[in-house]
């Protein structure tokens, strides 16, 4: 799988919030965008989810065949700020709805529900009530949604906040395993994530006016 960005410009309200943002990530690359809060990082994350249309340029998904037009939720999975889960359901009913729902595409079948409680650190207590959960053992089970439907690439929006250190290094390992697979990650930070080989885009916002965006 390829995941290319060409010369993307956002806008969200009146505001251009970045331009001519252009990157490609292949198979078992990742890519962190860094900057000041309001800088852009959400935005273009939910631009390559394809949440948000943007006001330039284009995504573009190709798998390994070179075939090109595959839908962003077809090949991704989305974590953003918010975890996504029901509070009332259980942790195994949620992981359940979201493992039906999404299905596996692209190679790898998605682990069991218990599985993936595990592989975040948190299995036996899946029986529990989501809203039972301290805010770091919800942001696990919300790793646990990426291992329970495969997709090929994860786009993570500031993924450990709220966790502790363990988690932190368990959130690298389950990325670095991910790459090893062949997939790819675009995750935005604050805290840097302990992962090797990783590119970095600084975002700074834009402060300029329009000119030269429409060329
Ligand atoms: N729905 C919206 N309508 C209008 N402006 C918005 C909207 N969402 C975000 N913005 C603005 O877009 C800019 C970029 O926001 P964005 O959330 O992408 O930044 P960020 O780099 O992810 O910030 P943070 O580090 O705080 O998460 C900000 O100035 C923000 O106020």
């Amino acid at each position: 799988m390829h995941l290319t960005a060409e010369n993307l410009a956002a806008r969200r309200g009146e505001d251009l919030i970045f331009v001519n943002i252009s990157f490609h990530l292949a198979a078992g690359e990742a890519l962190v965008l860094t900057g000041r809060n309001g800088s852009g990082k959400s935005t273009l994350l939910r631009v390559a989810a394809g949440l948000l249309r943007p006001e330039k340029g284009t995504v573009i998904f190709r798998d390994e065949e070179g075939r090109e037009g595959r839908h962003p939720g077809e090949v991704s999975h989305y974590l953003g700020h918010r975890n996504a889960m029901k509070n009332e359901l259980t942790v195994a009913e949620n992981l359940d709805f979201w493992r039906t729902f999404l299905g596996s595409t692209g190679g790898d079948a998605g682990l069991a529900v218990e599985d993936a409680a595990e592989a975040v650190g948190l299995s036996g207590i899946t029986h529990l009530p989501f809203a039972y959960l301290s805010a770091g053992q919800q942001r696990r089970f919300a790793f646990a949604k990426l291992l329970v439907a495969y997709r090929p690439i994860w786009i993570l929006d500031e993924p450990t906040a709220a966790l502790d250190a363990s988690a932190d290094r368990l959130l690298a390992d389950l990325i670095s395993a991910h790459l090893a697979k062949g997939g790819i990650v675009l995750a935005a930070t604050h805290q840097p994530l302990g992962l090797q080989n990783t590119q970095e885009l600084k975002m700074t916002g834009f402060a300029g006016v329009d000119h030269g965006v429409w060329g």
